[in-house]
């Protein structure tokens, strides 16, 4: 459950008033996610989402992201738009926290993708990542190689208490990562966090992206490596879907081809990509508190990646 600020109802109608999408009807706050509170909300006009931005969402990233909205909306990828209120302004206060009110885009997001969800999912970040092509503004990767570092010495050996030996091997896969980071792979405005929940399918077709508040420029093929990370395995990350894992490569291909360096470099970007979410994930484990209304998620299951990862740089060309 994501809900962690609580908006009352006149404060919801009286936000709905100025964007003129006519009276409140009702609206409930959703389940999913984790990082942001959520609200479906109906109004006369139409039906729409409400985010207001916690925890890892830095207010002053908010245009940022918008205009990255808007960009590729512009070119017509399925992502949604924060709207304008009629005075032309999209982050609104809401319960003492910035907000956005956002177009619902339909679609379900999926639990058990098939192969051919997974080519769909991988077309549309080659799309996204052929669109940002030309979109200028920046942000850095907070949670890139160096911020790697930081949160594995924040977590230190309470790692252990997850499970026995954590703290070390994260130490010697970081010893490892610092050693053959690429340098020199293309560039870009990446998603970053493209996992089934963030993408909304119908059938085999991607009918919206959404969650791109960890979007940073960083390596260009990292986001293939993540979403690899994230398609690729059961969820618990026990067992690897090869399948998935190449459709996705090859449906990422048929938009924007990878070069060579970029393939070869795949299993090390793999290996960055299973450590950060260990990472974020072993964080939330031990700093999530007992009562907050939010389901923690697994770190192991992104550590098991990892040592498939190490274990098995084959995958990317088998
Ligand atoms: N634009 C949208 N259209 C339809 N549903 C959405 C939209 N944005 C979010 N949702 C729903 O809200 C859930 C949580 O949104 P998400 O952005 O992933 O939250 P968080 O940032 O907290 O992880 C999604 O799983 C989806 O069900
Ligand atoms: N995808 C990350 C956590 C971020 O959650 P999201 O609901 O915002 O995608 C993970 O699974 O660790």
């Amino acid at each position: 459950m994501a809900v962690y600020t609580h908006v009352p109802a006149e404060e919801m109608a009286a936000l709905l008033m100025r964007y003129g999408v006519g009276a409140l009807r009702s609206f409930k706050g959703i389940a999913e996610g984790v990082e942001n509170s959520n609200y479906l909300v109906e109004a006369e006009g139409g039906r729409f989402i409400l985010t207001l931005y916690e925890k890892r969402v830095d207010a002053g990233d908010l245009p940022f992201f918008l205009a990255l909205l808007d960009h590729l909306a512009d070119r017509g990828l399925p992502v949604p738009r924060a709207l304008k209120d009629g005075e032309g302004v999209q982050i609104q206060t809401v319960a003492g926290r910035p907000a956005c009110l956002i177009e619902f885009l339909e679609g379900v997001s999926l639990s058990h993708p098939t192969p051919e969800q997974a080519r769909a999912t991988g077309q549309a970040l080659g799309q996204m990542h052929g669109a940002l092509a030309d979109f200028t503004p920046e942000r850095p990767n907070t949670l890139g190689l160096a911020g790697w570092h930081e949160l594995a010495g924040r977590c230190g050996t309470a790692m252990d208490e997850i499970v026995p030996g954590f703290s070390a091997r994260i130490a010697e896969e970081l010893a490892f990562l610092d050693a053959r980071w690429p340098a020199d792979l293309p560039r870009s405005v990446i998603h970053a966090d493209l996992f089934p929940d963030n993408v909304l399918m119908l059938g085999d077709r991607v009918t919206g992206v959404i969650d791109f508040y960890f979007a940073c420029s960083e390596i260009r093929a990292w986001d293939v490596a993540v979403t690899h990370s994230a398609w690729g395995f059961s969820a618990d990350g026990r067992d690897y879907d090869a399948a998935i894992g190449r459709a996705l490569i090859e449906g990422y291909q048929a938009a924007h081809p990878l070069t060579d360096a970029e393939r070869a470099a795949l299993p090390i970007l793999a290996r960055g990509a299973a450590l950060r979410f260990t990472l974020t994930r072993a964080w939330d484990w031990l700093n999530t508190p007992a009562d907050a209304l939010v389901t923690r998620k697994d770190p192991l299951a992104f550590l098991r990646r990892l040592d498939f990862y190490a274990q098995h740089p084959e995958c990317f060309t088998a």
